[in-house]
């Protein structure tokens, strides 16, 4: 553990939907920096800690601070706006749209465009240029800039993950959420995509995974946190939580982990 402040702290976090408890006193920090992960057994909350961060679904309790402020009940464009971007579990690729405008919409949202400014020589264009060159930084970024005048149906599997962190990159986060990256990606996409995960960190972005793939999150994160049945059950090292007979326990226990 460092001393420095973290750039996220989430304290206390539970959601419930009616009778079920997703998650419940979650407490977990995320240093500048680092490549932190999330793990756990299906329905283990992990998602649902995702959410609450950033903003697409209000705590039933507690509070996440970004960079000592609060943002929970901030809305989604809010908290993206300052800083927080991610991908989804299910893919949210628009297939009939190329490549680059799949892109240009996470720049857009970021940028911003209101219709007036369009109308307005010369404030127009410069946002447009923003937009168009935060795209092709995350097209180039995620190795799609050949690509880009095709269609997003067009790209394998693989390649609609890589579009979606480009538009997730797109919206310049300092944090990036990724939800499960790795699923659906053979062995050897998943080693590019643990390489792509690497070269956003040493350029600069703190990156918190959520993954099943343990190869994947102990190859690359410097910190892990554990969750299961709703609970952080351990915070540790790579090593340490592989060790750890609480975690164990919870992955001998599901029946079906994925891991
Ligand atoms: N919108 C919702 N309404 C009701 N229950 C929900 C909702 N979202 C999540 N849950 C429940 O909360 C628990 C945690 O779900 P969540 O999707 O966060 O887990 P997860 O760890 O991401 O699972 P997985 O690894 O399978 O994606 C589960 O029991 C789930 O059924």
């Amino acid at each position: 553990m460092t001393g420095a402040a973290p750039l996220l702290d989430v304290r206390d976090v539970a959601r419930r939907y009616g009778g079920v408890t997703a998650i419940a006193n979650v407490n977990m920090t995320v240093q500048a920096g680092e490549i932190t992960g999330v793990i756990g057994p299906n329905g283990a909350g992990k998602t649902t800690l995702f959410n609450v961060i950033s903003g697409f679904t209000p705590p039933s309790e507690g509070q996440v601070f970004w960079k000592g402020k609060p943002i929970v009940r901030l809305s989604t464009h809010r908290i993206a706006r300052l800083g927080i971007g991610r991908t989804f579990q299910n893919l949210r690729v628009f297939p009939n749209m190329t490549v680059f405008d799949n892109v240009s919409v996470g720049a857009l949202g970021h940028i911003g465009f209101p219709a007036w400014r369009a109308l307005v020589p010369g404030v127009g264009q410069s946002r447009a240029q923003a937009i168009i060159r935060k795209t092709w930084e995350a097209l180039d970024t995620v190795g799609l800039a050949d690509r880009a005048g095709e269609l997003a149906a067009n790209l394998s599997y693989g390649r609609r993950r890589y579009l979606e962190i480009a538009r997730a990159l797109a919206t310049a986060p300092e944090l990036l959420i990724l939800d499960e990256p790795a699923a659906g990606l053979n062995d050897s996409e998943t080693a590019e995509l643990a390489g792509l995960i690497r070269s956003l960190n040493a350029g600069g972005a703190t990156i918190l995974l959520v993954e099943h793939d343990m190869a994947l999150v102990m190859g690359v994160c410097r910190r892990v946190v554990v969750l299961a049945a709703g609970r952080k059950i351990a915070d540790g090292s790579p090593a340490e939580v592989q060790e750890d007979a609480t975690v164990r326990q919870a992955y001998l226990g599901a029946s079906d982990d994925g891991a």
